[in-house]
């Protein structure tokens, strides 16, 4: 790739809107995380570890995915995982960024729903003084358990309110469509949450229209099976919902058998507010800046491609309209001051 515009991927300041933090947990962190508090680890070394990192699907990924977060059982883990993240963040010039957390991943072990999110809001915290990052934290309830399960968990999160700005959908796709949590999605934007789905990642582009239709949602997280339906790819232009397309993650879980397939350009082609990001960077291969600098590379991007990508990041932002112009003028100012 041209050095320059290499260069302008790494410095451009961008947001970050679809990153799991139990996803940015890198071995060495699992093992001294284990140790410390004497859980076995099915692996004996972080390369063994490492090796096992080879997915056919996602379902493959979730497992040793739900395994190391086992490991996380104090508040000063989930403050070492944020914090390790952040600074990686941080390091790739994201100025902004909304974070996922599981919280059923860690309160069906027992770890309370406030061990988590304070250990993860405090390093958050820090980052803002450390560094002046932005972040807001989206919690997401698991699919492949039942809707009770996620109202029990909406429940623990009202004690929180405060520090949650959205409710998202994750865990394994197939079998579980957004419509098996309608009811629990009302009580969601009742409670003044923004609405965020994983949809049409390996599910059909019908899972995206229940999450926009059923669930409401303002944003999907990957949507890029709604590149095979035309009718849903004008409904998402229309309607303005963004679509964190998560490139690296894509081709990690076979989901595309290339880089090239992956329908960046058709979505930027049609106008959609698509952005890129790292999902879960630990296992996949690469955080926000290897997705930006590979997709570029596989598709060919230009530097203007890459301007209305970080731009989107911030127009998809949930943020508000102060802070919003204030990331804009920041970008405005790098391209113009770029060479
Ligand atoms: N890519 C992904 N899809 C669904 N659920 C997830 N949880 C973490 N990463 C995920
Ligand atoms: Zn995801």
């Amino acid at each position: 790739m041209d050095e320059n515009l290499k260069r302008y991927i790494e410095l451009i300041p961008k947001a970050e809107l679809h990153v799991h933090i139990e996803g940015t947990f890198e071995p060495e962190l699992i093992f001294e995380i284990a140790q410390r508090n004497n859980v076995p680890l099915k692996y004996n070394s972080v390369e063994e570890l490492r090796k096992a990192y080879n997915f056919n699907n996602l379902q493959d990924f979730l497992d040793i995915y739900y395994g190391a977060a086992s490991v996380l059982l104090y508040e000063q883990d989930f403050y070492d995982l944020t914090a390790s993240y952040l600074r990686k963040a941080h390091a790739d010039n994201v100025v902004h960024t909304e974070i996922f957390f599981d919280p059923q991943t860690h309160t069906t072990r027992g770890v309370s729903f406030a061990t988590v999110i304070n250990g993860i809001t405090r390093a958050m915290g820090d980052a803002k003084t450390e560094w002046g990052i932005s972040t807001k934290l989206i919690m997401c309830f698991l699919r492949h358990l039942s809707e009770k399960s996620a109202e029990e968990t909406l429940e623990s999160a009202l004690l929180h309110k405060e520090k949650i700005i959205a409710v998202g959908l994750d865990s394994s796709e197939n079998g579980h469509p957004p419509g098996k949590f309608f009811h629990v999605f009302n009580r969601v934007r009742e409670e003044g949450f923004f609405v965020v789905a994983h949809a049409g990642e390996e599910g059909p582009a019908e899972y995206v229209w229940e999450a926009i239709d059923l669930l409401e949602a303002e944003r999907i997280d990957h949507g890029v099976s709604s590149v095979d339906d035309p009718d849903l790819m004008e409904e998402l232009r229309e309607r303005e919902i963004p679509l964190t397309v998560c490139p690296l993650s894509n081709l990690k879980l076979r989901v595309v058998e290339d880089l090239k397939n992956v329908p960046v350009r058709s979505f930027l082609e049609k106008g959609i507010l698509v952005t890129l990001n790292s999902d879960d960077p630990s296992y996949f291969g690469g955080y926000i800046n290897d997705n930006y600098l590979q997709t570029a590379e596989a598709l060919q991007l230009s530097r203007n491609d890459i301007y209305t990508l970080a731009k989107n990041s911030f127009l998809a932002s949930f943020i508000t309209e102060k802070e919003r112009n204030f990331f804009l003028e920041k970008l405005l100012n790098f391209e113009n001051s770029f060479v």
